[in-house]
């Protein structure tokens, strides 16, 4: 016997759901149980006619005149200050811009150039692997002996905050097993010694609450794709104290950095400002996406969505823990909820061929080499009944092997 949540009745609890509304909201296929929001967000309803309205009205019309009169040149920030209401993030700390990893290069370079003198990154080997190679690379580039030094436990970082580390570079929630850091005590800890703190939010922002402020991050960065729903490849974001701005400290010297890039003057002279972490023009088509997308959450209050999501993992668990045994299933996300994000997650034997056998009964999740399968928990469109549903499936497979058929073996390209 595991459990220690009490019972959950997924009837009852969808009955008196205080977020139940937002679901119509969404595009969902019928007779799909979507458990990969973590991955790629849903498509929220007005989206499509507000990017056709883009193309149509202000490319298809207005053309470039549009930069003007639909603001498009402001999107970055726009979208930004909607994002940073999700994050703890006062005005004029965010932008939206680049991708995840490529808004890591910027960070990670300005937090090392203000830390100087000290040579050691900290981050966790089990990190989402861009954010290492990122990491590798802005060590090359930079040429000055940066090395990355890895833990391979949560609980071995707080003996690495050391007098030679410059930066501690974290994922809030792990992208595999779902472990949820505790921000506001290791930003502390990494500061005690003098360390400055970036924090993936990848999994986190539209998740859960966040306070970067209330936790004294440094800097953080997330993407646009997960649970803000802003469509693939969405624009990613990246938030800095407002006590680091100013200075120059990121290496992107693009245009839109540039304290005023329509005086076309020839030397770099940087914002002084958030302005000052763009590189280039936006990709206005994915950006309108993004603040439709962004338009959803104004009302939305963060305490019951994270409420939810807890109920949902725990929900899941509930009903995966009267057959994980039985069928080899391990639970790697923390029972904890304080300790977890929005996810649930397993290791397993056959772990790829299960979760096609899944997808071919309509409940999408996500598979993670080598052995995990992953299901993500979205507070805005998922319902308690559907997460049940889900795992009666699950156990279906299992008893059927329905798994054990040749097309199931086959990898994508994208797992
Ligand atoms: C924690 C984390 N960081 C970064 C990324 C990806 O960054 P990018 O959008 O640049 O591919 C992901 C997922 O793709 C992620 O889970
Ligand atoms: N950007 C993607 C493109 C294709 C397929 C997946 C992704 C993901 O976002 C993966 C995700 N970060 C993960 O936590 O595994």
């Amino acid at each position: 016997m595991h459990s220690t949540i009490t019972k959950i009745d997924a009837e009852q609890a969808d009955f008196t759901d205080p977020l139940r509304s937002y679901r119509d909201r969404f595009d969902l296929p019928d007779g799909v149980l979507y458990l990969d929001g973590n991955s790629l967000g849903a498509l929220p309803k007005t989206v499509r006619q507000r990017v056709a309205k883009t193309i149509s009205e202000e490319w298809g019309e207005q053309l470039i005149r549009s930069w003007n009169t639909a603001d498009w040149v402001h999107l970055p920030q726009r979208v930004g200050r909607k994002i940073a209401n999700l994050i703890g993030a006062g005005d004029g700390s965010v932008v939206t811009a680049d991708s995840t990893s490529i808004n890591l290069f910027k960070v990670l370079s300005a937090a090392l150039d203000l830390n100087p003198g000290r040579s050691k990154i900290i981050s966790e080997r089990d990190n989402f692997p861009t954010d290492l190679y990122i990491a590798q690379g802005v060590a090359k580039q930079i040429g000055k002996g940066h090395r990355l030094v890895l833990s391979d436990a949560p609980s071995d970082i707080p003996d690495m905050l050391d007098e030679d580390a410059a930066v501690l570079m974290l994922t809030h929630v792990n992208y595999r097993n779902g472990y949820r850091h505790d921000m506001a005590a290791l930003t502390k800890m990494a500061h005690d010694k003098g360390i400055l703190v970036i924090w993936d939010l990848c999994h986190t922002a539209g998740a859960m609450p966040v306070d970067l402020t209330g936790a004294g991050a440094d800097f953080a960065i997330g993407c646009g794709y997960k649970y803000l729903n802003g469509g693939p490849g969405a624009p990613a974001f990246l938030y800095v104290n407002p006590r680091h701005m100013g200075g120059f400290r990121q290496p992107l010297s693009g245009w839109f950095g540039h304290r005023a890039p329509f005086d076309f003057d020839p030397s770099y002279a940087p914002s002084s400002n958030i302005e000052q972490y763009l590189c280039g023009t936006p990709p206005v088509l994915a950006m309108v996406a993004m603040d439709e997308a962004m338009s959803l959450w104004d009302d939305v209050d963060m305490t019951a969505v994270r409420a939810k999501s807890v109920t949902l993992c725990d929900l899941f668990i509930q009903e995966v823990d009267s057959f994980a045994d039985e069928f080899g299933l391990k639970l790697v996300t923390p029972r904890d909820a304080d300790r977890r994000g929005s996810q649930v997650s397993y290791s397993c034997d056959n772990g790829y061929a299960i979760m096609q056998a899944l997808i071919a009964r309509g409940v999408v999740g996500d598979f993670r080499a080598p052995d995990i399968i992953r299901f993500g928990m979205t507070p805005l469109y998922l319902k308690f009944a559907e997460v049940k549903q889900a795992a009666a499936i699950l156990r279906d497979i299992l008893e059927t092997r329905a798994w054990d058929a040749p097309e199931f073996q086959v990898r994508g390209a994208v797992t």
